[in-house]
């Protein structure tokens, strides 16, 4: 495997809940060092191909391939080794009670335990370099349920990290987090992604956030594509007024030289 190469992939995915379709043909590519934003107004699909990548919500029609090996069908990948490969952090997390952090952390491994006593020689370097990189060492020996939102986002987040997949799935990773994780966490993200050639798909809200982490960005509006590509090809003022149903200005922001997105509601402020 190297940079570039297609890891996991969606292709012509018609996604639906209870006999409703919601995904209409949606495909895209999750690519070794490469970040991918899905980014989309509420309901558009975001999550539901998301999960449909993370071999959770099986397509009505389409695939799901890992290298080129399908998700679904005969001759499927097993659990486990799906889940050496594949990583997901969702929204729905449970809060479960009686826990510690690196409890949570541990369950990361659990693709990796074999035989009755479930050894895994890796694992205690993986959970602790897991919780070094979202900082949450410090709190290893605490109970989840004493935890605040933010600092139960980063120990979800570790599990995942702790599974050291070479694709990595967040669906809204900064949901939660103060400035300062939001950005260490997109740091987090971009690092896998240079350093160790993961394959990273991430749902958000936040339009600044893909113009700052994503290599290509897929653009939904009520379960199909707007638009696929390059950060700027994407994120343009006519793509994102057509998608989000209210006028959106893009500039480059002269701190970042990045992208930023602003939406003007009829109380923004305008130059006079
Ligand atoms: N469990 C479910 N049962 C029925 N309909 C669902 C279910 N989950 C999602 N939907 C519907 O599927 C559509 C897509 O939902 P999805 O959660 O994928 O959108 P999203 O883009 O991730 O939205 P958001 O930005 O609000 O998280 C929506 O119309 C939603 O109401």
């Amino acid at each position: 495997m190297s940079k570039g190469d297609a890891l996991l992939a969606g292709d012509e995915l018609v996604l639906a809940h209870h006999d409703h379709a919601v995904v209409h043909g949606v495909s895209l590519e999750l690519r070794a060092g490469a970040v991918t934003a899905l980014v989309g107004p509420n309901g558009s699909g975001k999550s539901t191909v998301l999960r449909s990548l993370a071999r959770l919500h099986r397509p009505r029609t389409g695939q799901v391939k890992l290298g080129e090996r399908p998700v679904w069908g005969h001759s499927a990948l097993s659990g486990k080794e799906f889940a050496r490969n594949v990583t997901l952090l969702t929204q729905q997390r449970p809060t479960p009670s009686g826990v510690s952090v690196r409890d949570v952390v541990s369950y990361g491994r659990y693709p990796y335990r074999t035989g009755w006593r479930g050894v895994d020689l890796e694992g205690n370097a993986a959970i602790t370099r897991a919780m070094e990189l979202t900082g949450v060492t410090a709190m290893a020996d605490r109970g989840v349920d004493e935890l605040s939102g933010g600092e139960l986002q980063r120990v979800w987040l570790a599990s995942c990290l702790a599974q050291e997949t070479s694709v990595l799935l967040l669906d809204e990773p900064t949901n939660h987090l103060d400035l300062r994780y939001q950005v260490e966490v997109l740091d987090v993200v971009r690092d896998l992604a240079n350093d160790h050639d993961v394959a990273v798909g991430v749902v958000l809200h936040d339009l600044d956030h893909a113009a700052i982490i994503a290599d290509e960005v897929v653009l939904l509006a009520e379960g199909r594509v707007v638009a696929a590509g390059g950060v700027r090809d994407v994120l343009t003022g006519e793509h994102l007024t057509h998608a989000y149903g209210v006028t959106v200005h893009v500039a480059d922001d002269p701190v970042t030289g990045a992208i930023h997105c602003r939406p003007l509601g009829r109380h923004t402020p305008r130059p006079v």
